[in-house]
């Protein structure tokens, strides 16, 4: 297994070696050059195996023998052993046939844990093994700075340096990562959007020499290894409520689309997937392109769902990879003239894309009213991104009779202004988080500028 750029100029990578970078080299994203497929009987087998048999079984065609399988078993099974719930990421059945996944059971309360749990634990194997070091450079809207100080904050070799937009988190969230003291952990409040963050990180790849040699990773969805980790719960899922023998559809709150391509990946592998519906919040690109043909930006807006205040969605490129036949230079045109001017697809890949796809814009209001509508019909208090997956799950499944698998990606507590907006009291935090309002913080204010944080980066790095 080889993994090669979105863009097509880049040089193809190894497990290894593509765990251990971020973007490709033409400014693409690695992508597997073919996916392993399970077949029906392979699938069935998975129905009743824990979380981490399954995640072992699934990922080990990518890891391709890089790693042994007694050290990859080890690795999964540590890593799933942090969540709080047997089941790693539960299924919570809302009525006859809409269920919620339940992905907010790791150590920071959001479906980034499934991926970073893992990545951290990866990374640490590669550079022990290489005796090498590294930094890390992310962006974040809230939930993958936690998830990845989490999962890496452990490895000695890593400097970890993450970039969240300044007051554009929720406190929870803030806190969650500016509360971590330890020594190679460097938050960064860039006084600008998620957007600018993301555009700084990339940028860093594209040249790094202010790094002097030093290798930088991702842990953004940009790296494989997130989009693989999280292909395993498309599957565990899928397998728990009777795929192979019968369709399932999933709802995904979506922004940077890491999350709904990893289910994409999943149903390329073999699990039938009837449908896949997209759920934005007023950051609507995704819906846009979708529903309009219209591939272009617009200002970002601030909403009550936050971790979803995204314009540019990373992770779109890897499916125009796919709808444009694997044309990497077509893909590359495509992504810059999006960058320039308003922008469409190409008419066969736009309709490739609609026959799995299908999309809903969620504004603050609505989903002010599906927290609101959940509560009262289900009993359950949902946090805003989950609310508009639920939100958009409910219209799309009117003409379904298929199975609905919402994506539940964050706990409630992380996002006590919409809770309390919605008309409740608050969420309390789990008890690992008790005192987390009390804790003492370290982070630093810097302009959206890519030479500041760059020497922020090269003079703090250990
Ligand atoms: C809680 C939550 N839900 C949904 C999303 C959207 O996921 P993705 O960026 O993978 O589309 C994010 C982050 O982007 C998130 O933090
Ligand atoms: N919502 C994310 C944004 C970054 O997405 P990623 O999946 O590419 O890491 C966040 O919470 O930071």
């Amino acid at each position: 297994m080889r993994y090669i750029s979105t863009r097509g100029q880049a040089p193809a990578l190894s497990f290894e070696e593509v765990v251990l970078t971020g973007m490709a080299s033409d400014g693409g994203l690695y992508v597997p050059e073919m996916l392993p497929e399970f077949s029906r009987e392979e699938l069935a087998d998975m129905a009743g195996l824990s979380y981490a048999e399954i995640a072992f079984r699934v990922m080990k065609p990518f890891v391709n023998g890089e790693i042994d399988d007694a050290t990859f078993k080890r690795i999964v099974t540590e890593a799933y052993a942090t969540f709080n719930h047997d089941a790693v990421v539960p299924l919570k059945q809302l009525d006859a046939n809409h269920f919620l996944l339940e992905q907010f059971h790791g150590p920071t309360l959001a479906f980034k844990d499934v991926a970073l749990q893992l990545l951290g634990r990866l990374l640490d194997h590669f550079l022990k093994k290489r005796g090498e070091r590294a930094v890390i450079m992310g962006a974040t809207s809230g939930d993958t700075g936690s998830a990845a100080i989490e999962g890496c904050r452990h490895c000695d070799n890593l400097d970890i340096f993450i970039l969240h937009p300044h007051n554009r988190v929720s406190e929870v969230q803030r806190r969650q990562m500016t509360s971590v003291l330890a020594n190679n952990v460097f938050n960064i409040a860039i006084e600008g959007n998620f957007d600018d963050a993301q555009a700084m990180v990339k940028a860093s790849f594209a040249d790094q020499t202010f790094l002097n040699g030093t290798r930088l990773v991702a842990v953004n969805s940009i790296n494989w290894a997130r989009i693989m980790a999280q292909i395993v719960y498309y599957i565990a899922s899928g397998v728990a409520l009777g795929a192979p023998h019968r369709e399932v559809s999933f709802c995904v709150p979506s922004a940077n689309f890491g999350n709904v391509f990893a289910g994409y990946m999943a149903y390329k592998m073999g699990l039938p997937v009837k449908q896949f519906i997209i759920a934005t919040n007023a950051n609507d690109i995704l819906h846009r392109t979708l529903a309009a043909n219209d591939f272009s930006k617009k200002e970002l807006a601030a909403t009550l769902a936050p971790s979803m205040d995204i314009v540019v969605s990373s992770n779109f490129e890897r499916l125009l990879f796919d709808a444009y036949d694997r044309d990497g230079l077509a893909v590359a045109a495509l992504l810059e003239r999006f960058q320039q001017e308003p922008t469409a697809l190409a008419d066969a890949p736009l309709a490739k894309l609609r026959e799995k796809f299908a999309s809903y814009s969620v504004d603050d209001t609505t989903i002010l009213e599906a927290i609101r509508d959940a509560h009262k019909r289900t009993g359950e208090m949902l946090d805003p991104h989950t609310a508009t997956g639920y939100w958009a799950a409910e219209r799309a499944r009117a003409d379904q009779s298929t199975p609905m698998i919402t994506l539940a990606t964050a706990h409630p507590a992380k996002f006590a202004e919409a809770v309390v907006k919605a008309g409740f009291l608050g969420v309390p935090l789990p008890p690992h988080m008790d005192d987390l309002l009390e804790r003492e913080e370290r982070y630093t204010v810097l302009p959206a500028e890519l030479a500041a944080v760059q020497q922020y980066v090269a003079e703090h790095r250990r």
